[in-house]
């Protein structure tokens, strides 16, 4: 299946560059997310991905939309709150990836409307990263993914498993972060949302 690793910035970087170098060959898109590294910092950070094997093709960078431009990365990935941007963004860079994160159908709709190239649709089950809010459900992700044409990747709380639950809700793929940062195997779970395996 279809499915996007994020990065995890509460975990210190170097211990996800080792675990990236038991998966990063099943990782076919990495997500950097990083909302509190300063540019600099960032670009180290790209740098090193690039080393481990990763292309700029296969780096969508989260928030920092002229330093994904400027890196000449594969993409974009706006925050609820750029979403007004998308429309200037992939007119002015049509060959970049531009997605977005949206909690609910409206801007699901904009962003289908105003040229994303998928949208993540969250957060789907209970996760950690929204602590005391509970997940929206799968009806939540089914109402979306009936209603929009823009591919949607399913975020929060996703496994495995339930990565398959996703698809049959009509989602496109997947997007994860604890599913492989917090495995005991990497390599194993990746090779598992790549196949589809439960
Ligand atoms: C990065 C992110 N965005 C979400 C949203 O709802 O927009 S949920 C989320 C966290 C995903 O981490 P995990 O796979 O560990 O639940």
């Amino acid at each position: 299946m279809k499915w996007h690793l994020i990065t995890d910035e509460q975990i210190p970087f170097h211990i996800q560059v080792r675990t990236l170098k038991q998966c990063a060959k099943e990782v076919e898109l990495l997500h950097v997310r990083n909302q509190h590294a300063s540019l600099q910092r960032l670009r180290q950070q790209i740098e090193h991905l690039l080393r481990l094997g990763f292309t700029k093709q296969q780096l969508i960078l989260n928030y920092h939309t002229e330093a994904a431009i400027a890196w000449g990365l594969g993409g974009i990935h706006l925050k609820e709150t750029q979403v007004d941007q998308l429309h200037d963004l992939k007119k002015a860079h049509p060959t970049m990836t531009i997605g977005a994160s949206v909690h609910d159908l409206n801007a699901a709709q904009y962003c289908s409307e105003h040229g994303a190239d998928y949208v993540y649709v969250g957060h789907v089950f209970d996760t950690p990263s929204k602590h005391g809010t509970p997940g929206r459900g799968l009806d939540f992700l089914q109402n979306i993914t009936s209603n929009v044409s823009v591919p949607i990747y399913a975020v929060g709380g996703v496994t495995t498993h339930s990565a398959t639950q996703c698809l049959e809700a009509g989602a496109h793929g997947v997007a994860v972060m604890s599913a492989i940062w917090q495995s005991d195997s990497p390599k194993t779970t990746a090779r598992q949302f790549t196949k589809g395996d439960q």
